[in-house]
């Protein structure tokens, strides 16, 4: 069986930090994050919490490729794709960052930032306080925090961290386990992600499964990947979820606007 692609990943990624970090200090995101903090806070949150009455929520995703599927969209234009998204009604959008697997290009997110105010999740692999300052300076609404590669201590650090500076944390699980270290380190918004690291087959069961643990009074749950249907986010939404990360689905869809409006109505 495939190992877990997250090592992988970090390991990729914290050479990249290694290197980003002899160039530009900590010093330089805290400053600016420290002025920005709390200027666009709670929106992320915020955008998710709906009337249960009313359609789902959903984070379309900016995503060029990722390692289960290479280099799906080369060609995307992150303004178009995020006018798309906005009149399509998304409540808010993730910009994927990781240019080694995910094939993002370096100025995704600052285009992403200046083309829309919809709220913006930093989509990456974190663990450091330099990536929460300069997701922050970057104008982020929200991060994205893998359960999967932080300690107890690192997670319930950084989501203190993300509480300080304004900035909300999508909290990732993919089983129990995950689920019980989320909440016990203080996360509001909880992700549950259906995409088998080991094996990449995704399956909407498993927010289906794993909802149930998260109380929806206290916290926010967001279903992450694998959506690619109207008949998807029925079959979720009826377990209680707030909102839906839908990435592939869209960018594969040759009209992201009425595959959005398509999912929007499906309830
Ligand atoms: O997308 C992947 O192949 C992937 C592989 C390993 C770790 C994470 C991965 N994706 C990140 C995501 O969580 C998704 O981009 C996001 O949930 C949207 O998923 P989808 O709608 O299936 O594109």
């Amino acid at each position: 069986m495939r190992e877990d692609i997250l090592r992988k990943i970090v390991a990729v990624k914290a050479e990249r930090l290694r290197e980003e970090k002899s160039r530009i200090p900590e010093r330089h995101w805290r400053e600016l994050a420290e002025k920005k903090a709390g200027g666009r806070s709670g929106n992320f949150s915020a955008a998710l919490r709906a009337d249960p009455q009313g359609s789902p929520r959903i984070i379309a995703e900016v995503k060029r490729g990722s390692p289960s599927k290479g280099l799906m969209r080369p060609d995307l234009d992150v303004v178009k794709t995020v006018s798309a998204y906005e009149a399509g009604g998304a409540a808010a959008l993730s910009v994927l960052t990781e240019r080694d697997f995910f094939h993002a290009r370096d100025d995704d997110f600052s285009t992403a930032r200046s083309s829309t105010d919809l709220p913006l999740l930093r989509k990456d692999f974190m663990w450091d306080p330099y990536q929460i300052y300069q997701s922050v300076a970057w104008g982020a609404d929200a991060v994205l925090l893998i359960v999967r590669i932080l300690s107890d201590d690192q997670l319930k650090d950084l989501i203190d961290l993300c509480r300080e500076l304004g900035v909300d944390a999508l909290v990732e699980t993919h089983d129990e386990e995950e689920i019980e270290r989320a909440v016990n380190s203080g996360a509001y918004v909880v992700g549950i992600n259906n995409r088998d690291l080991k094996t990449f087959e995704v399956s909407v069961e498993t927010t289906v499964r794993l909802a149930g643990l998260v109380d929806k009074k206290r916290h926010l749950v967001v279903c992450e990947s694998g959506i690619k249907s109207p008949d998807d986010i029925r079959r979720v939404r009826d377990a209680g979820v707030h909102a839906f990360l839908v990435g592939e689905y869209l960018v594969r869809s040759g009209d992201p606007v009425s595959a959005l409006r398509a999912l929007l109505v499906s309830s």
